[in-house]
């Protein structure tokens, strides 16, 4: 891609703009609420970015940049600093909350390129499939809003201009914006607030039935989400993998201000079974007048430092202390849920607050967990499932509901939650729209991002947003002065909070409950439709692509302090990367900070953002790097080492050439072990660098390759590529390259052994990122490399060629021949990843069409081979090459020691 970086003067009349290419770009809209000063105004100041009016969308042109060659007639140019422009809105108006779900559209990359056109001609990709989505890109976002006080969440809505268009105009860009716009609404406010949104926003709500919207938003998310349903017993929190032929029937208990018991038997199928009116309205209602306190959330975290012992008459107050055994209650089971206030002569200011607040929790929650399980006995349902806003992440009342479902269906019956757990209505509401498809999404096809301000924010969003990346950091520097306003997590209850047969008094309380607490457990979901299931996963439903468990508290203790250490050096770099400007100093401290609360987030919670592994640790630095954009953070050093790759390449490939085929099979496949040493992601390697040049350490990495690695199955893959005896195998058909880092680990390692098989009449993939992470190549940078490679090899031009990669690369061939020989393709994909490892159940439809032709892959990488897929098994030949860069990970994985390797080889399963 070339860069506009000169502030060339561009024409934009004639050319076609699109927005950032952003499959995996973060949501960068985070809004606050400044302590103490309501909402700030922070729409977009003037600066370089053009004004948004009216109904169409203008455009922001800083920093655009030209996609694909310069020389190609009406090329794409690629708006990093545009932000979203099409967005759909559903509401429910709820009694207590109001929640929106919103849309917005981000335009798919479908680039023109010839290279890519000849690419989707190869692997037969037609665009027609792509068009068959309703939707394309976008991301879906959850707000919600006290209904009391409605005209914030109206602000919100006009700031974001959410409201305008029509449906089809905006699932649409092509359509023109309707003035007529409908709402899908629903909820009891949509009745009662239709006039007021029709008065401020000009818009009118189009009611939909709030079960139907409640069941309709549970089965999606229930399908669609990964992390979604999580049981939570004695402080533990569990996700729970649901099977999507095995959902149904469930019961669906929806907690808002009062209480729907549903039965669910499929899409669209269900009745209310029964219901009770005393819910999250009865415990704020109820607390608000006992208590005095100001909001919901405040009451919740009153219970926080609650003792309920002091109201509650237990079975020990009234048996002396002793259990009750003989029908199973202990001495501390609530009897009566303030029944000591009866029996003394007390009146309301003599009790605590907060213990008023914990015993009406507990009466309620415990209340709801009884009537849920009645039911639950009642259609002999045994997975209860629990939404609505009452319970907002809060650790004692998922407690106090799990204890109570576990208590009286003696096991039987399971209690679980969801992350989106206050969304149902809205979401469904918004599923109710004809035509997005939304319903045919897949979990595969969502990916879950959490913006910058989430560890801070807990994701509460207020006031109109964070206009442009100027306020966002200014606020980050405003907060970090603040001091460690950073808020407690929920903490977790203790084991042995609810024991069986009661309620303990918890032992440890925290000192502050998050003020917003389910928002937490939720950031933006990404909707990204050409997402895929790796085809040639052995079993995609076992497959779990992290191989370190970071549950084991040691193991996150030891990532986390990694990530830490590594912070500094990663600033250097992004900040240079960005020319040492003031602007990039700032945004670099703003990056580290952020990326330092989500750590700190974490390692308190460490399931907050649901399942957490390593690669998602990895994954999260790359997407906050971006957030505070950072495009290509080791750009340079990529060049420069690309650079001195290149150049000693043609004697690598002379020497390779004098070699006999078994001797230089070997020798390709130490050159890749060896070249992996480049990962500028590794402590120890980036000390070495300091050491010596690229080619010393090359030729010292290379000096140290020993046989046997400390997994070795070389001698097998060899026999797979030569036979034994009189028996010749037929060569691979197809191979995919997952390759890793830039310089001499893609020049001199990964690209002359691709030669090879290319040589050998396998047609070859490569398989890279599709946005920068570390210094991993990236499928955009790749072309050009492989054509400088090119000008010295033939066997790789003629290839290249055949696989469309030289089309716009001016090269200078060795004989100076262009006629096209006959030869197997050379071609790149990416992978749809911006991350140095890769979760095979979300890759790019380009991968997955390559990969249906292929019967070899070659996992490259700690990050992709290591990391992740280690312990992934394929429906072909795999063959998994690194180099270990970590002194714990050898001991632990591979009982060895840093900077040993790895060559494992497994036929197809
Ligand atoms: C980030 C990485 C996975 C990249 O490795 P690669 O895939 O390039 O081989 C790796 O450098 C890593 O795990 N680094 C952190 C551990 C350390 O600094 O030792
Ligand atoms: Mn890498």
């Amino acid at each position: 891609m070339a860069n506009l970086t000169e502030d060339p003067v561009l024409e934009i009349n004639g050319i076609k703009v699109k927005e950032e290419d952003t499959n995996l770009a973060i949501d960068n809209k985070v809004v606050v609420r400044e302590e103490g000063q309501g909402e700030r105004d922070m729409s977009p100041p003037g600066g370089n970015s053009i004004h948004r009016s009216g109904s169409r969308p203008q455009l922001d042109l800083s920093k655009a940049a030209i996609e694909g060659n310069f020389e190609e007639k009406d090329p794409i140019i690629l708006l990093p600093n545009q932000s979203d422009d099409i967005s759909h809105l559903a509401v429910d108006l709820g009694g207590s909350l109001i929640k929106l779900v919103y849309f917005s559209r981000h335009e798919d990359r479908s680039s023109n390129d010839k290279r890519k056109k000849t690419l989707k001609e190869r692997l037969g990709i037609s665009n027609g499939s792509r068009r068959s989505y309703p939707i394309l890109g976008g991301r879906l976002h959850f707000v919600k809003f006290e209904t009391n006080k409605i005209n914030e969440c109206l602000d919100f809505i006009s700031s974001k201009q959410l409201h305008r268009g029509g449906m089809d105009s905006r699932w649409d860009s092509e359509l023109p914006a309707n003035n007529n716009a409908v709402i899908k609404a629903t909820g009891g406010g949509a009745y009662k607030f239709a006039d007021l949104f029709k008065e401020r926003l000009g818009v009118s709500l189009d009611k939909e039935d709030e079960m139907d919207c409640l069941v309709a938003g549970a089965n999606f998310l229930l399908k669609a989400i990964r992390h979604e349903a999580f049981t939570h017993m004695e402080g533990q929190k569990e996700f729970v993998q649901i099977d999507h032929n095995d959902l149904f029937p469930y019961l669906l208990v929806n907690i808002g201000s009062g209480v729907s018991v549903i039965k669910v038997d499929g899409d669209g199928k269900f009745q209310r079974v029964s219901g009770t009116n005393v819910g999250g309205g009865t415990y704020w209602g109820l607390g608000r007048l006992l208590t005095k306190c100001k909001s919901f959330d405040e009451l919740l975290e009153l219970s926080q430092r609650g003792d309920n012992r002091t109201i509650d008459m237990l079975v020990g107050d009234i048996y002396g202390g002793m259990d009750y055994s003989k029908i199973g209650l202990s001495a501390s089971t609530i009897a009566s849920s303030f029944g000591k206030a009866i029996s003394e002569n007390k009146e309301l200011e003599d009790y605590r607050p907060e213990d008023i607040s914990l015993s009406l929790l507990r009466m309620i929650s415990y209340n709801i967990g009884q009537i849920s399980y009645l039911n639950a006995l009642r259609f002999g349902l045994k997975r209860i499932f629990f939404g609505g806003f009452f319970i907002r992440g809060h650790a004692y009342t998922m407690d106090t509901i799990s204890f109570a479902v576990q208590f009286w269906s003696k096991g039987e019956a399971q209690a679980m939650f969801l992350r989106h757990e206050g969304f149902l209505g809205a979401l469904g509401a918004f599923m109710s729209y004809e035509k997005h498809g939304l319903d045919d999404l897949m979990v595969h096809q969502l990916v879950e991002r959490f913006p910058m301000g989430a560890p801070y924010t807990g994701g509460k969003i207020h006031g109109p947003p964070l206009g442009d990346l100027n306020e966002k950091i200014s606020w980050m520097e405003k907060f970090v002065r603040k001091g460690n306003e950073i808020t407690a997590p929920v903490p977790m209850a203790p084991t042995g909070t609810t024991g069986l047969g009661g309620f303990e008094v918890p032992s440890s309380k925290g000192e502050t409950l998050r003020s917003d607490a389910s928002a937490l457990n939720i950031g933006v979901l990404h909707l990204v439709p050409t997402l895929e299931v790796f085809p040639l996963l052995a079993d995609p439903k076992t497959y779990e692509p992290n191989t370190i468990d970071l549950a084991d508290p040691s193991e996150l203790e030891y990532w986390f302090t990694v990530l830490s250490e590594h912070l500094p050096d990663l600033v250097d770099k992004a900040v240079a990367s960005e020319g040492g400007t003031e602007d990039a100093k700032r945004r670099g401290h703003a990056f580290a900070r952020a990326f330092s609360a989500h750590l700190a987030r974490l390692m308190e919670e460490p399931a907050a953002y649901g399942k957490l592994g390593l690669a998602n640790l990895l994954e999260l630095r790359e997407e906050c790097l971006r957030e505070f954009h950072f495009v290509d953070a080791y750009r340079s050093i990529k060049q420069r080492e690309n650079e001195a790759s290149l150049a000693v390449l043609p004697d690598l490939l002379m020497e390779l050439d004098s070699m006999s085929e078994e001797t230089r099979l070997l020798t390709l496949i130490e050159g890749v072990l060896a070249a992996n040493i480049f990962d500028w992601g590794s402590r120890a390697c980036v000390d070495l660098y300091h050491k010596g040049t690229i080619i010393e350490i090359y030729r010292m990495s290379r000096n140290k390759m020993q046989r046997p690695w400390r997994v070795d199955d070389f001698d097998v893959f060899k026999e797979r590529m030569f036979g034994s005896g009189d028996r010749k195998p037929p060569p691979h058909r197809r191979a995919l390259l997952f390759v890793d880092n830039s310089g001499a680990d893609i020049v001199l390692g990964m690209l002359p052994l691709a030669r090879e098989l290319l040589r050998r009449g396998t047609e070859v993939v490569l398989v890279a990122n599709s946005l920068p992470a570390l210094n991993d190549v990236t499928a955009m940078e790749l072309p050009d490399i492989v054509a400088e490679a090119a000008k010295h090899c033939d066997i790789l031009r003629r290839a290249a060629e055949a696989g469309g990669l030289l089309v716009d690369a001016m090269i200078n061939t060795l004989d100076g021949s262009k006629e096209n020989s006959s030869s197997v393709p050379l071609m790149v994909v990416e992978n749809g990843c911006g991350s140095p490892c890769i979760d095979l159940r979300q890759v790019s439809s380009e991968l997955a069409a390559a990969a249906k032709d292929a019967d070899l892959i070659i996992l490259e990488g700690m990050g992709r081979s290591l990391h992740t897929n280690y312990n992934a098994r394929f429906k072909c030949d795999a063959l998994k090459l690194a180099m270990v860069k970590n002194q714990r990970l050898a001991e632990k994985l591979i009982k060895g020691n840093i900077y040993n390797c790895v060559c494992r080889y497994e036929p197809a399963s």
